[in-house]
């Protein structure tokens, strides 16, 4: 059985470069790799839902915290049996966001702590216990913060007609209070352990976790 772990961070952090670096090195090192990306666009209509929403279609659905975690929330509930199957076929699955992107935007959109946050547990009660998503082994926050992550994302906007910034992206309170939650999960630890790292740095965190 591999181990599962996510790379959480803000949008435009470098996730999914980050990614693409611990997947290489994962396979230099004969390590049996794969990756999913959530949202997963183009294979999931409540992610294409969610993301048409967040640029301005379907109304008010976007004012809504809960409907808009519970299309995220949808969406990998949908990939729960591949994302199994990929931990029996693999030595190491990594999620390109996962649960906690969930948990610290809809406490940093609804202005909870996470300590007693409810929207928190019931993203936990929903996904892991409803839904049965498989709990990660590991969780690694990406130590980018707002300022640097937001003028990432606006430079790829900038050079790529396809990714415009959306209604998360372009707003930095919330940007600043969602990097805040993420900080306090995983000081938390909240469902798994925790790393918060960035660069080289998160590659080898994730690396040290391979035996
Ligand atoms: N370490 C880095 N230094 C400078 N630029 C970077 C770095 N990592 C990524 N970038 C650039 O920042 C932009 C965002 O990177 P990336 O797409 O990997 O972020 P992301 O966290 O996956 O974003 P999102 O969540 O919004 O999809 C890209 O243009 C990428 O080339
Ligand atoms: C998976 C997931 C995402 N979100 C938020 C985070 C982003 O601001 C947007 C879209 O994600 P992308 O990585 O920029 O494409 O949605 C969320 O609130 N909950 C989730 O589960």
């Amino acid at each position: 059985m591999g181990i599962l772990v996510a790379i959480e961070g803000l949008d435009g952090a470098g996730k999914q470069t980050i990614v693409g670096r611990i997947h290489a090195a994962a396979q230099e090192r004969g390590a049996r790799t794969a990756t999913f990306t959530f949202p997963r666009y183009g294979e999931s209509i409540t992610a294409d839902l969610a993301s048409e929403a967040l640029h301005g279609a379907h109304g008010d659905l976007r004012n809504s915290v809960y409907a808009m975690a519970l299309l995220f929330a949808l969406d990998r509930a949908a990939a729960g049996a591949a994302l199994k199957a990929a931990c029996r076929e693999h030595d190491l699955v990594i999620c390109d966001r996962y649960v906690a992107s969930n948990a610290a935007y809809s406490a940093a959109r609804l202005g909870e702590q996470i300590e007693s946050s409810s929207v928190v547990d019931w993203v936990s009660d929903l996904e892991f216990g409803r839904f049965r998503v498989p709990v990660p082994d590991h969780q690694l926050l990406l130590g980018v913060p707002p300022e640097v992550a937001m003028a990432r994302a606006s430079g790829r906007a900038a050079s790529d007609a396809d990714r415009p910034v959306d209604h998360y992206e372009r707003d930095g309170d919330l940007q600043s209070a969602v990097y805040a939650a993420y900080t306090d999960l995983a000081s938390a630890n909240w469902m798994s352990d925790w790393s918060h790292a960035a660069d080289d740095d998160a590659v080898a965190a994730v690396m040290s976790l391979l035996s």
